[in-house]
């Protein structure tokens, strides 16, 4: 039943990936999921707006007829009519103005809900994509995704598309009205729109890449910020402030210049949009009066003809902006599908295996974790000729077999990047082996779903991440409904040595703030384990989850993990002899085999690569002024 999934193929990196440049029609077409819910709204809303520029065309229509009939006509007719064709005028302004709320009144609310939906899409997708879409990713990309990129999409629905529609109905209704009115004047006059087209469609090219570069350029800048906050204390403690400002203002600079291009080739176009209809108008204007003055055209009807130019002149002129809207909201859909078609390598079975749970929910089972053939590249590391002539990337982890057994602590020891924390990843799924299996209780661990998978494995990291939230919720955030109570919250604190929770502010419930950055290392990694102790797991994985704490507290949080937490699987990547002295057995990773098995004392009385290995740790400890004996 094991769902063996190939090697993850690699996902593209933003930045080297050539952009998505689907033609527009067909990137507008995918908003239509979207869009569907709100369209009855939607199309009221353009109905309102078509009808406001109907309204606006059908004022010169009054301003014909009074000035041909009540200014020009029967001086006895003339009051009456007047005050008529004024009451007119009057009436239709108000329908303009009444149509124009109307427009926003309805698609206000679609549209925000339309940004609301997608942006709650991407954030469901952001989830649910491996961890390898997050290497290659930049926080800032998809930030400006969810973001400034929805943000210009709901301004576009709200107001571009309507208004883009809108505005061609005008010109061509208007056009029609101009033909009709001023026969050859009218076509004069549309002959303007030949020049007008070819240089859309030139605009249209070169705005699309500059918007894409710009946005792109965005994307970058706010993954800058984002890791200068985040790395503020690094900056600040190797005094790199300066040189960080310095490449955040040459990185702004660019952003700055495309922006300057966008608006340059923006203001060009929109130059020609405004000079093309103003001259076109000048020679009907000069050919009008002369056709009045032959009596080939009322005054009225030139009148008429002017005032409706005047109205068709006003979308013309805006075709520009819309347009830049238009492209804008394309690449920003673009951007957005990018992440959201982006496929999942490490994705539920078809038909996964139900794990056992007790009545309150807590998962049960032995906690037996068994490693065969297990091998592991990431998609992103260097290729390299394999012995069966394959190109592939090189591998970090190669035919691991291990068995863990249940309830036991087994330490993962070797040199740095020998690959302990990438085969601990392994086990939640974190990412997927690329060959062999890891099994728990004898079910591959990719025939259960995530969500069940990450319910009997918890895992604890060296680099403790917490959320802006209290200690209560940070620490239960992965229990089980009926695990969350403050007994579950105090065992968990109490395993993990956290009493200081108790001496906050607010005690449990003190807000500890973005990534708890107002805590100590030690007490960050205190809450992770503590969390991780409160999911209720079968499988514990420590990546050196105790690496801030000092010897005789790591030595208290072992002793009460062992005491606490029996039956429950261990597997932890030991950085410290101390870590490895308190494990039933250690295993050792060398070059990315398991080169030995077995208690700490056997293998240093055999193995010599494990002698080295703690020699080294005992050697960074005694550096760090932290020695501990245990070789001796
Ligand atoms: N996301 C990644 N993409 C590509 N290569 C990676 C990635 N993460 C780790 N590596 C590489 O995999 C190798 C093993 O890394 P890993 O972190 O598993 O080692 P480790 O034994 O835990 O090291 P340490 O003791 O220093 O924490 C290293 O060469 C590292 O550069």
């Amino acid at each position: 039943m094991s769902s063996q999934n190939p090697p993850s193929p690699a996902v593209p990196p933003p930045a080297s990936s050539p952009p998505t440049d689907t033609p527009t029609l067909a990137t507008l077409r995918r908003l239509w999921p979207f869009a569907r819910p709100a369209i009855r709204r939607l199309s009221l809303g353009a109905l309102c707006a078509l009808g406001a520029s109907l309204a606006a065309l059908a004022i010169p229509q009054v301003l014909e007829a009074m000035v041909n009939g009540p200014l020009l006509g029967d001086a006895d007719a003339r009051h009456t009519s007047l005050w008529w064709a004024i009451a007119l005028v009057l009436a239709i302004g108000l329908a303009e103005a009444a149509f124009i709320y109307g427009r926003r009144a309805f698609i206000l609310g679609p549209s925000t809900h339309i940004e609301a939906h997608m942006r709650s899409d991407l954030f469901t997708k952001l989830q649910d994509l491996p961890v390898a879409f997050h290497d290659r990713w930049p926080g800032g990309q998809l930030l400006s995704r969810s973001m400034s990129d929805l943000g210009l999409l709901r301004r576009w629905l709200a107001f571009g598309i309507v208004m883009l529609v809108v505005n061609t109905t005008t010109i061509l209704v208007g056009a029609g009205l101009l033909i009709s009115m001023g026969g050859p004047l009218g076509l004069v006059y549309l002959a303007g729109a030949v020049p007008v087209t070819i240089l859309s469609f030139r605009f249209s090219r070169q705005f699309r890449a500059i918007s894409r570069l710009s946005q792109d350029q965005q994307g970058d800048l706010a993954t800058t910020v984002e890791e200068s906050v985040h790395g503020i204390r690094v900056l600040k403690a190797f005094g790199r402030g300066r040189h960080a400002l310095a490449s955040f203002a040459a990185q702004a600079d660019t952003v700055r210049q495309t922006e300057i291009r966008k608006a340059r080739t923006l203001s060009l176009f929109t130059f020609f949009l405004t000079t093309i209809p103003e001259v076109v108008l000048g020679v009907t204007l000069f050919w009008g009066i002369a056709r009045v003055v032959d009596g080939d055209m009322s005054v009225g009807a030139l009148v008429a003809f002017f005032a409706t130019a005047a109205v068709v002149t006003g979308p013309v002129e805006q075709v520009g902006q819309l347009m830049a809207m238009t492209l804008t909201a394309k690449t920003a859909i673009d951007r957005y599908f990018e992440v959201l078609d982006t496929p999942n390598e490490v994705t539920d079975p078809v038909s996964p295996v139900p794990i056992g749970r007790d009545a309150d929910g807590v998962a049960t089972g032995r906690g037996e974790l068994a490693f065969t053939g297990v091998e592991f590249a990431y998609s992103d590391a260097r290729e390299r000729v394999r012995d069966d002539g394959v190109v592939r990337p090189a591998e970090i982890l190669s035919q691991i077999h291990l068995q863990v057994r249940a309830g036991e602590t087994m330490a993962l020891v070797g040199l740095t990047g020998a690959g302990k924390t990438t085969l601990a990843m392994l086990v939640p799924r974190l990412y997927d082996v690329t060959a062999g299996s890891i099994t728990l209780d004898g079910v591959d661990v990719r025939d259960h779903t995530r969500h069940d998978l990450r319910t009997l494995v918890a895992v604890a990291f060296e680099d403790a991440t917490l959320f802006s939230d209290s200690v209560r919720e940070n620490v239960l955030l992965g229990a089980p409904a009926s695990r969350r109570t403050d007994a579950d919250l105090d065992r968990a604190v109490q395993i993990a040595q956290a009493h200081f929770v108790y001496d906050l502010p607010d005690g449990v419930d003190t807000t500890i703030g973005e990534e708890g950055l107002s805590l100590s290392g030690g007490q960050r990694q205190r809450l992770a384990l503590a969390r991780a102790i409160a999911a209720r797991p079968r499988v514990l994985v420590l990546d050196d989850p105790l690496s801030a704490l000092d010897v005789s507290t790591e030595e208290l949080v072992e002793e009460a993990l062992r005491r606490e937490l029996e039956g429950i699987t261990t597997l932890v990547v030991a950085h410290r002899p101390s870590t490895v002295a308190l494990a039933d057995r250690v295993a050792v990773l060398q070059d990315g085999r398991i080169t030995g098995v077995g208690t700490h004392s056997e293998l240093l009385a055999t193995h010599e690569h494990y002698r080295y290995v703690i020699s080294s740790l005992e050697e960074s400890e005694r550096m760090a002024g932290r020695a501990t004996g245990v070789v001796a």
